[in-house]
């Protein structure tokens, strides 16, 4: 019998048939999702509430979680500074060890956190052996519960992660706009934002319009924008049709583009190539990318479970980044029009910054595009 410190048992079930019984923290509850781990070590208040991570339940590599707390958000410009959107997107999470915080920003321990957000937990789990199967086979479905046993897990499995359109639980229903010192506007087709997007891209100094991710081509140019962003997106690019088509249509504008994860992958889909489901994805903090122009190698965030493959990539496009680990093509520059796109973050949250001057060559690319 294992011990749990909050005196609630958990589980985590895998549709392979796998099931480990452990300890229960967060909300009691059963979810279902799509199994898939992250190895970085610390930013899980940014991993969390990532968008892009709806519809999945979460392992988490690093042995301890929670030992920093989670802290007040800080917000400016309408921007959170310390969390990706304004709530818990995960369905579960799975760790070895969940603790309690030692820090001087910390407001709640992981565990209230998640209770309050009603999001189970489990811990006390062999997470290595998790890590394998999922590695081995590849990402399945799979079902958590904390305090809560049902007697056969795999009736909570409802749908298929690939079939499910999240974007309709991430995105905005209608406009926000970050004003800044600057009339100039920036288009972010928002399907479930990291704001930390929505901050490097406040920095290059533009106002900002987030549109609602099924915007038409004719919503996004009634604002006569300088430059547009496809974003980060949770689920499956390939069932996203409609995003598909209104990217075609606002490439007719010849406008600078910067496609950022989901954006990568919808522009692949939109110029002719292909999008494929990974083996299990890339998530991590500290994934090599290599810019194939000059050779130079970036430290780079990564969350992503569908990739563009080297025999994928569209017409009149060339390779931009590459990650030399697997191959997986990382980010695009299209030959004739405006438009770059990345499969990793360049906001770096939480990871490294190698990479934050892509968005200062996008701001470059607008304010030559004005000079024309
Ligand atoms: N971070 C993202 O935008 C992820 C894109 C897509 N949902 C994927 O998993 O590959």
């Amino acid at each position: 019998m294992t011990y749990c410190k909050r005196g609630t048992e958990g589980l985590i079930y895998l549709e392979d048939g796998t099931l480990l019984r452990g300890c229960g923290f967060g909300a009691k509850g059963v979810r279902y999702g799509e199994v898939v781990f992250t190895t970085a070590m610390n930013g899980y208040p940014e991993s969390m509430t990532d968008p892009s991570y709806r519809g999945q339940i979460l392992i988490i590599t690093h042995p301890l979680v929670g030992n920093y707390g989670v802290p007040n958000p800080i917000v400016r410009n309408g921007i959170l500074q310390n969390f990706e959107s304004e709530q818990i997107q995960i369905e579960g999470l799975v760790v070895t060890e969940e603790t309690d915080p030692s820090k001087w920003n910390s407001s709640k321990s992981l565990h209230q956190w998640m209770a309050e957000q009603g999001i189970p937990g489990v811990s006390s789990v062999d997470t290595r052996l998790l890590v394998k199967k999922v590695r081995t086979l590849g990402s399945m479905m799979g079902v958590i519960a904390s305090g809560e046993h049902g007697e056969d897990p795999r009736k909570y499995i409802e749908m298929r992660y690939d079939e499910i359109d999240f974007t309709k639980f991430t995105s905005p229903k209608s406009p926000i706009i970050h004003q800044n010192n600057s009339p100039d506007i920036i288009v972010l087709v928002d399907c479930g934002i990291k704001h930390g997007i929505l901050e490097e891209l406040y920095k290059t100094g533009f106002t900002i319009v987030r549109v609602p991710c099924k915007s038409s081509a004719d919503e996004i140019m009634n604002y006569s924008p300088k430059g547009i962003v496809f974003g980060n997106g949770p689920g499956n690019p390939n069932i996203l049709k409609d995003l598909v088509k209104n990217f075609s249509a606002v490439m007719e504008y010849k406008l600078p583009t910067l496609g950022i994860c989901l954006g990568h992958q919808v522009a692949t889909l939109a110029l002719g190539g292909n999008v494929r489901k990974m083996k299990f994805g890339h998530r991590a903090i500290n994934k090599p990318v290599t810019d194939i122009s000059n050779n130079k190698c970036y430290i780079s965030t990564h969350n992503h479970g569908y990739g563009v493959y080297k025999e994928d990539i569209p017409p009149d496009t060339q390779i931009w980044f590459v990650n030399p680990d697997d191959g997986v093509v990382e980010g695009l520059i299209h030959k004739r029009l405006p438009l770059i796109t990345t499969q990793f973050h360049p906001e770096a949250r939480p990871g490294p910054n190698d990479t934050t001057w892509v968005f200062q060559k996008f701001k470059k690319m607008v304010i030559k595009d004005e000079g024309n």
